[in-house]
C-alpha cells in the first residue's frame, strides 16, 4: 500500500499559560510518497522534525496537523488505516517477567482470530521467531534480551497479524553497527514482501545507507531529498553540492543541510519542490513486489541474510491485498481488517488477565516486597500498640492506631501506582494504539488481577494488629476492621492510579502526596471539638476517603457494643466505649453507612481513571 502525503505541516502550539511563546511550524507543507515493497527511511539532522513526520503519518499524533494523507492514491480512512498499520516506538517497550516466546503466544491470542487454533498460533509465532532469528532466545525473559533482540522481538509482535505498514521510529538507535545492518537487512526483506516500511534513522553509516530503498531527508521541517540512495549525490551535483566521493552521501546531506546551512535547505528544498518531485526516486523493489501480485500461498522468499538467521526462511504470511489501480474493491483477506478487534471483549479479557498474573506471580522481588513491608510493618504497629486496645487510659493512642492503620494502607498502595502506572501506561499505549485489545477488557483485567495481591498482604497486616494489639475475638468486629481498611486500599490504589495515568513518575511522586494531605487534614479536623465543628465543614470532611476509614475503624473499634475497658489508674474517663463514642460525635454514625461511602469512592476513582486513560490513549 502506498502512502503519500501532500502539503503536510505540523505546528506546536504553546500551552495557554506560555503567553509569550509563539506557536512554531515543525512540518512546512511537506509533500512525499512511500511505497509499498520498499524499504524507506526519514533521515535528517537533530530536530529536524523526522519524528513528528512518522507521528503525523502514523496517525500517532494528529494534533497540530494539517495537510492530506492519503492511502493508494484515495484519501486516507484513519480507522481502516489504524487496522493496517502498526507502529514500533523507539523506546523498546517490552512486557516484564514473560519469556519471548510466551509474549509471543499472549500477543497471537489477542491479535489473531478466535478461529485460528492454538497449534495455528504456535505455527506462526515459530515461523516469525525462526525468521527473525529469535529462535534460540525463546525461553528467555524478555528483560534479559540484548537491544537487538528487544528490537528484533517488537517487531516479531506487530507481524503476527501481518499487518502491510510498518512504522519504526528509530529501529537503530542503541544498536552496534553489525545488528543495526542485521535489523535493516531484516526490515528490507519483510519490505520486499509488500510490505510498506518506514523508519526513521538519524545518521545511518554508508553501509547501512546502502540498504534502504527510498530515502526521504528532512531539514529544519522542509523535504530537501526524495529517491533512492543511489540518486542522491547526482542530485546534490546539480544544485552545486558535491559530495566527495570518498564521503558518506547520508553524512553530506546532513552536514550540507544542518540548521546553519538556510541557504543550501531552500535550494534543495526548491528543487524537490519540497517533496512533490520524485524524479530521482528509483524503485529498487524485486519483481514480484512491482507485479503488484502476491505469490498464490503468500510464501515468500526472504534474501540472505547476514549473522545466525540462515538464508531463505520461509515467512508464511498471507498474501496482502488491497485497493489498487486494477482493483475497485478493498479485499480484506483478513477478518480481523472486518471487525474492530479481532478477538471478543470477553477473550481479551482473559488473555490480558492471564498474562497480567503470571507477571505478578513472576515478579518475586516484589511480591517479596510487598509481604515483607506488611509483615514487619504489622509486626511493629502490633508491638507499638500491644494490648493497649482494652485500656481505657489510652484515648489518644487508640485514636492514633485507628489512623496510623488507615495511612499505612493509604500510602502503601497509592504511592505503589504512582510509581508503578506510569510505565504501565507507556506499555499500553504501545498495545493499544497497534490495537491489540480495547481498553475495556484491558481495564477490567488489570483492576481485577490486583485484587488477589492487596487482599493477601492487607490481611496479614490487619491480622497481625487487631489481635497484637488485644482487639476482643468476635468475628463481625475482626471482618468489619479488614473490609475497612481493605477498602481504604482500593480507595488509595484508584487514587494512585489516577495520579500515574496522567502524570509521570517525578510529577506523580509529587502530585501523590499534595493530593493526600487535604483528605488527611479532613480527616483529622475537628475531632477534639468535634460538637463545634460548623455545618459546612461536616459536609466538606464527608468527601475524604480517609475519614470515612477512621471512622469506620473507630466505630468498629469501640462500638458495636464493646464491653467496658481496663481502668488501671484511680479514673479514666473513656472506660466505657459509649463515651469515646459519644465524645467524638460519632453516636449517630455506623460503619456499614463509611463502608457503602468508601465503595462510592473507589468507583469513583476507578470512572476517573478510566477516563484519564481514554484521554491519554486518544491524545
Ligand atoms: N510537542 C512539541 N512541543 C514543542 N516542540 C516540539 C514538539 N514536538 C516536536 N517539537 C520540536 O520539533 C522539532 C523536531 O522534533 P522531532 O522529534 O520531530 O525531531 P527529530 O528530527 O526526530 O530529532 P532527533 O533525531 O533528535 O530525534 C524539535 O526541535 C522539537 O523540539
Amino acid at each position: 500500500m502506498d502512502i503519500q502525503f501532500e502539503n503536510l505541516n505540523y505546528e506546536v502550539k504553546p500551552s495557554f499559560w506560555q503567553t509569550k511563546v509563539s506557536p512554531r511550524t515543525i512540518l512546512k507543507s511537506v509533500n512525499g510518497r512511500f511505497a509499498a515493497g520498499e524499504l524507506a527511511c526519514i533521515m535528517g539532522p537533530s530536530g529536524a522534525g523526522k519524528s513528528s513526520l512518522l507521528n503525523a503519518l502514523s496517525g500517532y499524533n494528529y494534533k497540530g496537523v494539517s495537510g492530506t494523507l492519503k492511502l493508494n492514491n484515495q484519501p486516507r480512512d484513519e480507522k481502516l488505516f489504524r487496522k493496517l498499520s502498526c507502529y514500533i516506538m523507539q523506546e523498546d517497550k517490552i512486557q516484564p517477567m514473560l519469556t519471548l516466546n510466551e509474549l509471543m503466544m499472549f500477543a497471537a491470542e489477542l491479535k489473531l482470530s478466535n478461529n485460528t487454533l492454538m497449534k495455528e498460533k504456535q505455527i506462526i509465532v515459530s515461523e516469525i521467531q525462526n525468521v527473525l532469528g529469535l529462535s534460540e532466545s525463546k525461553n528467555t525473559r524478555t528483560e534479559f534480551l540484548s537491544g537487538g533482540q528487544k528490537k528484533r522481538l517488537s517487531i516479531a509482535l506487530e507481524l503476527i497479524n501481518n499487518p502491510p505498514i510498518i512504522f519504526l521510529d528509530e529501529p537503530t538507535s542503541g544498536l552496534d553497527n553489525v545488528s543495526s545492518a542485521y535489523c535493516l537487512q531484516l526490515l528490507r526483506g519483510l519490505a520486499h514482501q509488500g510490505r510498506t516500511i518506514v523508519c526513521t534513522i538519524h545518521q545511518p553509516s554508508a553501509s547501512l545507507f546502502q540498504l534502504f530503498d527510498h530515502v526521504y531527508v528532512l531539514s529544519n521541517g522542509y523535504c530537501v531529498y526524495q529517491g533512492s540512495t543511489d540518486q542522491m549525490v547526482p542530485f546534490l551535483s546539480t544544485v552545486g553540492l558535491h559530495c566527495p566521493l570518498t564521503y558518506n552521501p547520508a553524512d553530506y546531506i546532513i552536514e550540507a543541510t544542518d540548521g546553519e546551512e538556510m541557504d543550501n535547505i531552500t535550494k534543495l528544498s526548491a528543487a524537490t519542490k519540497n517533496g512533490k518531485l520524485s524524479l530521482y526516486k528509483m524503485r529498487k523493489a524485486n519483481d514480484y513486489y512491482l507485479k503488484k501480485k502476491m505469490s498464490l500461498n503468500g510464501e515468500v522468499l526472504l534474501p540472505e541474510l547476514n549473522g545466525n538467521v540462515s538464508a531463505n526462511k520461509m515467512l508464511p504470511l498471507p498474501p496482502i491485498k488491497y485497493k489498487d489501480d486494477d482493483d475497485d474493491d478493498m479485499v480484506k483477506d483478513r477478518d480481523t481488517w472486518c471487525v474492530d478487534f479481532p478477538t471478543s471483549g470477553w477473550s481479551q479479557f482473559c488473555t490480558l488477565w492471564k498474562r497480567m498474573i503470571l507477571q505478578m506471580y513472576r515478579n518475586k522481588i516484589g511480591l517479596n516486597i510487598q509481604f515483607y513491608h506488611h509483615l514487619i510493618c504489622g509486626l511493629a504497629v502490633g508491638i507499638v500498640f500491644f494490648d493497649k486496645s482494652n485500656d481505657g487510659a489510652q484515648f489518644f493512642n487508640h485514636m492514633k492506631f485507628c489512623m496510623g492503620n488507615i495511612l499505612f494502607h493509604t500510602f502503601t498502595q497509592s504511592m505503589v501506582q504512582v510509581l508503578a502506572f506510569p510505565y504501565e501506561v507507556k506499555l499500553l499505549k504501545q498495545e493499544y494504539f497497534n490495537r491489540w485489545y480495547s481498553l475495556r477488557p484491558y481495564y477490567l483485567a488489570f483492576q481485577l488481577s490486583r485484587v488477589p495481591s492487596i487482599v493477601f498482604f492487607s490481611s496479614i497486616y490487619t491480622s497481625l494488629v487487631y489481635w497484637m494489639s488485644g482487639l476482643p475475638n468476635e468475628f463481625e468486629r475482626f471482618a468489619l476492621f479488614n473490609i475497612i481498611c481493605l477498602l481504604v486500599c482500593f480507595v488509595s490504589e484508584g487514587m494512585g492510579l489516577l495520579v500515574g495515568s496522567i502524570f509521570n513518575v517525578t510529577n506523580g511522586s509529587a502530585v501523590g502526596p499534595m493530593l493526600i494531605t487535604p483528605f488527611l487534614g479532613l480527616a483529622i479536623y475537628g475531632f477534639d471539638f468535634a460538637y463545634q465543628v460548623p455545618h459546612i465543614m461536616e459536609v466538606i470532611m464527608e468527601g475524604s476517603f480517609l475519614r470515612c476509614g477512621v471512622i469506620g475503624l473507630v466505630i468498629t473499634v469501640f462500638g458495636m457494643g464493646r464491653k467496658s475497658l481496663h481502668c488501671g489508674i484511680s479514673y479514666c474517663h473513656f472506660k466505657d466505649p459509649n463515651i469515646i463514642i459519644y465524645y467524638l460525635n460519632l453516636h449517630r454514625k455506623h460503619p456499614y453507612v463509611e463502608i457503602i461511602k468508601l465503595v462510592g469512592m473507589l468507583v469513583f476513582f476507578r470512572f476517573l481513571t478510566y477516563f484519564a486513560l481514554r484521554r491519554r490513549l486518544s491524545g
